[in-house]
């Protein structure tokens, strides 16, 4: 059975001068648990939209998300805070962390909002960090470390609290090669560990050869889905043949490398 079920999730924008404009049509999506799974697309083609829908942090024009058995979409305001805020996981392009805060309490955020025990909270920390080979920094500020380690950091706080779903938009976009790699070798081993189902839209063909299925949108609409079996440099060339076809702007290809 899903953990997540998108059903027939349509996304009109309107805009001040009434034009409208279907950023996603009837689309539908089935996510296992454990899964590990990449969106891919050309820019504009409803990417961030889908996975803002997923991840409960815009409504559907209609349509429903059922995350773990709960229809997000029937919820109330409040109800679906106190949902986000202990079932998901969130990781940005630009890291999203709080540059009045260490590094440390930007991870433990999720738990004090949870209202977690000091102890309990300090404990967890050290165990996250620990994974993601950034013990040493908790107690440095944001500018004193790298883009890859402010990406491994906001990765220790998407998953801090056992979310049932990590979402991630770009997360390897402000990062280079060698930075993209650790993170998203990062993501591979903490989905490996702990199983927590992921899912990242990405234009790097590389970032996304670490998913176990990507899925492609083409104007709001699913173009395509490929899984990866047991090679991911297979993988990776199968993202861009399909990528080939898919078109886009030449911006979506970036350095090819494994
Ligand atoms: N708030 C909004 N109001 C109006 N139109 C929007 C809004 N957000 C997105 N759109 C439009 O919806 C379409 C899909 O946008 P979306 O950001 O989902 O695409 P994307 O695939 O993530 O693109 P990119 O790769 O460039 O980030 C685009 O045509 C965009 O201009």
């Amino acid at each position: 059975m899903p953990i997540l079920t998108a059903a027939n999730l349509t996304k009109i924008y309107g805009s001040q001068r009434g034009v409208q404009h279907e950023a996603l049509h009837q689309f539908h999506l089935a996510v296992g648990k454990g899964e590990f799974i990449g969106i891919m697309g050309p820019s504009g083609s409803g990417k961030t939209t889908l996975l803002n829908l997923l991840s409960t942090i815009d409504s559907p024009t209609s349509g429903t998300v059922t995350i773990d058995q709960t229809t997000v979409t029937n919820l109330s305001r409040n109800k679906l805070a106190a949902f986000r805020r202990k079932e998901t996981g969130f990781i940005f392009q630009d890291y999203n962390l709080l540059e009045t805060l260490t590094i440390g309490e930007n991870i433990m955020l999720p738990l004090t909002l949870n209202k977690w025990k000091v102890k309990e909270m300090k404990e967890r920390l050290q165990l996250v960090t620990e994974q993601l080979g950034i013990a040493e920094l908790v107690d440095k500020r944001i500018f004193e470390v790298s883009g890859g380690q402010l990406q491994r950091a906001a990765i220790a706080r998407a998953i801090i609290h056992d979310p049932t779903v990590i979402y991630a938009d770009e997360p390897t976009g402000n990062l280079d090669s060698k930075a993209s790699r650790q993170v998203m070798e990062a993501l591979q081993f903490l989905h490996q560990e702990k199983k927590t189902t992921t899912i990242m839209v990405t234009h790097d063909p590389f970032a996304a050869s670490f998913c176990g299925r990507v899925i492609f949108i083409k104007d709001g609409r699913m173009f395509n889905e490929i899984h990866k079996g047991d090679n991911r440099q297979r993988f990776f060339q199968d993202i861009l043949n399909v990528q080939s076809i898919l078109g886009g702007n030449t911006d979506d290809f970036q350095t090819v490398r494994f």
